[in-house]
């Protein structure tokens, strides 16, 4: 198997240029803890959020929006039903969906109805190690939502994963792995603090979404997301002294990137 490759960030910066000139509107059905982080990580790089949750709306607006992101986070039995009504509408309105795996492996529901989702063809997946080794395995787990497993440990996992449902991998951690089960982009950067803040996974996950639906190369696209918000953390954890000023930092560095913070 060839070595990863890193992105390049020309085509990083083209993918960020592309993204903020569509603003996407993004439907998301996440979790409990990170609804206003999220919707103001994706406000900052100039995209639409709205969180819409009602079966009958979210299918409704999964089919006007141009993508959609599920986070089984907070799962109840109801919501996973207002989730499916969402994919299938989003699929039979073309637009693309991608899956955040909170804490699957350990727990019935969410590990079960993430075995479901993945054959509805998810245009991308991402989540911690933990979560990606256990949603290719369906055994194990993280310690919560959190990982307990170093991201290269799941690489092969995620390619698995990534050819058997035809679909995009993100695998993030200290170095953050994109595979489409072919080729394999390699983002080192961001920052431990940012495991001490609730939610940039999530966001991230939030932020993935958007940039499946870009036109073009979707891995690519997939791997521009995790580089921004990889870099955007570094340069946070930089300038601040702890988790409190990061979360101000972060949001102001997403505002303010360009080419040549990127680069
Ligand atoms: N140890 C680390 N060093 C640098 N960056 C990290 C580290 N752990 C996570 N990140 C970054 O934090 C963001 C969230 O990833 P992660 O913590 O894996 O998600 P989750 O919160 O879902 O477990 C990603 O941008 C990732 O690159
Ligand atoms: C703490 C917590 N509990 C259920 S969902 C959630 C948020 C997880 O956020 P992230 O995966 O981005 O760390
Ligand atoms: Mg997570």
């Amino acid at each position: 198997m060839k070595q990863p490759d890193l992105p390049d960030n020309a085509l990083v910066a083209h993918s960020l240029s592309l993204f903020r000139q569509r603003a996407p509107l993004i439907h998301c059905m996440t979790n409990d803890v990170v609804q206003s982080f999220t919707a103001n990580v994706l406000l900052a790089l100039h995209a639409s959020p709205a969180m819409v949750i009602d079966a009958e709306e979210a299918a409704q607006f999964s089919a006007i929006s141009d993508a959609l992101l599920i986070n089984v986070g907070t799962l109840t039995q109801p919501r996973a039903a207002a989730m499916l009504a969402a994919v299938n509408a989003a699929n039979a309105a073309s637009t693309p969906w991608t899956l955040d795996p909170v804490a699957v492996g350990a727990l019935r529901l969410r590990s079960e109805f993430c075995q479901q989702l993945l054959t509805l063809q998810p245009a991308a997946i991402r989540g911690n190690a933990s979560e990606i080794l256990a949603l290719a395995l369906q055994q194990g787990g993280g310690r919560g939502v959190d990982t307990q497993h170093p991201t290269e440990s799941a690489l092969s996992a995620a390619r698995q994963l990534a050819r058997r449902y035809a679909t995009i991998v993100a695998i993030t951690g200290e170095v953050d792995y994109v595979t489409d089960g072919e080729r394999t982009l390699r983002i080192p950067g961001g920052s431990p603090l940012m495991t001490r803040v609730v939610g940039t996974g999530c966001a991230l996950s939030a932020v993935v979404a958007g940039f499946a639906a870009l036109p073009g190369d979707r891995l690519l696209h997939v791997a521009s997301a995790c580089q921004i918000i990889s870099c955007v953390g570094a340069q946070a954890a930089a300038s601040t002294s702890g988790p409190g000023s990061f979360i101000p930092a972060f949001l102001d560095g997403l505002w303010n990137l360009n080419e040549e913070a990127l680069a």
